[in-house]
């Protein structure tokens, strides 16, 4: 059985290939690192090491490598695939789009290989497979559209599990939590599947997808905005903090009131999940660089995201928002020069201002009342972080609610 798995990253490296490989797949990684690709291609396996008190390690196998340029053979690895896999970063889907519409149409071009094709887009968001099979569709032919319609699914998913940047002597060894949860719906799968050992195939996605955007990814960069701003360097330093541990359990106590009323989590299984979880932020056998976890704040603070959705969520249905509220005002100073959508967030705020930013791109009206809450909480934070902050002091009329 061959898998094709764009980004031979954290995720692709530390996750999804040893679960494919697990399952008795060929894992073929198609990268953009050269020098990783070529490593691939030469050693045909790897290592993985759990961040475990053991440091257990093991040794995934069966792998080769292609270059994400060289079309010609990324095309005929998907031609010949069971299954396609993605850990390149939502926004990055679209880059590698064209590349996989070629491949699909070699597959299916005089009906050469019509057996089922399912393509997962394993970030962390909402409806990713999906996002991925509109950019994938855009640069298919008509004909070609109503073949894939038959014969390749594009199932949405939820990937868990934490996997640091690596600093190992061997480039291609990689170190991972030992926790982790793929999980796929039934319904988006096609033809008779051979299952992926581990995955949970489940009747509906949603309940699991966002538990986890909003208790793992919610309370994992909310710890990076706070420990961010105290001056912290690593998500343990700043989990080690009394106060902003208990921050960070106060959002996850917000969204965890909403996610009980949405999907009918038993209040007290759910207080175990967050705590698993904050043990999971805590994590003693690696060092979590905070900038790694707040990475991307525009695409964090985008509406549809882990900050800005339960917020709104939260607030329409009448729940407590301000350890929300604190996060995303928290998240607006987010500024690590090496991160362009850092950059990009502070020259719009420092061109437009703020509450522009909140009402064009966190899409929260100026009359909603979260909206000035967050202003409010804004100065609030520049006042107790003068150091850390660099925009003015802004005033505002919160509206009455
Ligand atoms: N690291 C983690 O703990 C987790 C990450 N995720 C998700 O997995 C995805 C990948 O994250 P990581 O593996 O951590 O990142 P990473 O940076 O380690 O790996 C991403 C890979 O994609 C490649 N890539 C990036 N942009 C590209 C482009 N335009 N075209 C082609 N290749 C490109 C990079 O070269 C790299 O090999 C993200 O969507 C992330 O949200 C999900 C769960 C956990
Ligand atoms: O920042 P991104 O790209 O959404 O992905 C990293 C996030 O995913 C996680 O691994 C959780 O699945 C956390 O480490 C982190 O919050």
């Amino acid at each position: 059985m061959r898998a094709v798995h764009f980004g031979a990253g954290n995720i692709g490296r530390g996750f999804i290939g040893p679960m494919l490989s697990d399952s008795g797949y060929n894992v073929c990684f198609v990268g953009r690192n050269k020098s990783k690709i070529a490593q691939l291609q030469k050693r045909g396996q790897y290592p993985v090491t759990l961040a475990n008190k053991n440091r257990d390690s093991f040794i995934v196998d069966n792998v080769t490598a292609i270059n994400l340029n060289d079309t010609e053979d990324v095309t005929r690895a998907i031609a010949e695939a069971e299954i396609v896999t993605t850990a390149v970063g939502i926004s990055a889907l679209k880059d590698i789009a064209e590349t996989i519409a070629q491949g699909i149409e070699r597959r299916l071009e005089n009906s050469r290989n019509l057996n089922p094709l399912h393509i997962i887009a394993c970030e962390n968001g909402i409806g990713s497979s999906q996002k991925l099979k509109k950019s994938v569709y855009r640069h298919m032919k008509q004909s070609f559209k109503e073949l894939a319609d038959r014969n390749v699914a594009f199932p949405n998913a939820m990937v868990d599990r934490i996997v640091p940047m690596q600093k190992n002597t061997d480039s291609l060894e990689i170190l991972v939590e030992p926790f982790s949860e793929w999980v796929i719906p039934r319904s988006g799968m096609i033809g008779n599947y051979n299952e992926i050992k581990g995955v949970h195939y489940v009747d509906s996605l949603a309940p699991y997808l966002e538990r986890k955007l909003y208790t793992v990814n919610t309370g994992h960069c909310s710890a990076a905005y706070f420990g961010y701003l105290e001056g912290y360097t690593s998500i343990q330093e700043a989990m080690s903090d009394p106060e902003i541990r208990a921050r960070v359990h106060g959002v996850l106590k917000e969204t965890g009131a909403l996610l009980v009323h949405l999907y009918g989590f038993k209040p007290i299984e759910h207080d175990r999940y967050i705590e698993k979880m904050m043990e999971r932020f805590t994590n003693p056998n690696f060092n979590d660089k905070i900038t790694r976890v707040a990475r991307s704040p525009l695409r964090k603070l985008s509406p549809n995201d882990r900050l800005v959705k339960p917020a709104m969520l939260a607030h329409e249905l009448g729940f407590e928002t301000s350890h929300l509220v604190s996060a995303i005002a928290s998240a607006l100073y987010f500024d690590h020069e090496k991160d362009p959508e850092a950059l990009q967030l502070q020259a719009d705020i420092r061109n437009h201002g703020l509450s522009e930013v909140i009402a064009a791109q966190l899409k929260i009206p100026t009359e909603h009342p979260l909206h000035g809450r967050i202003i409010l909480e804004s100065n609030k934070l520049r006042a107790r972080y003068p150091h850390r902050t660099r925009m003015k002091t802004i005033s505002v009329k919160v509206p009455y609610f």
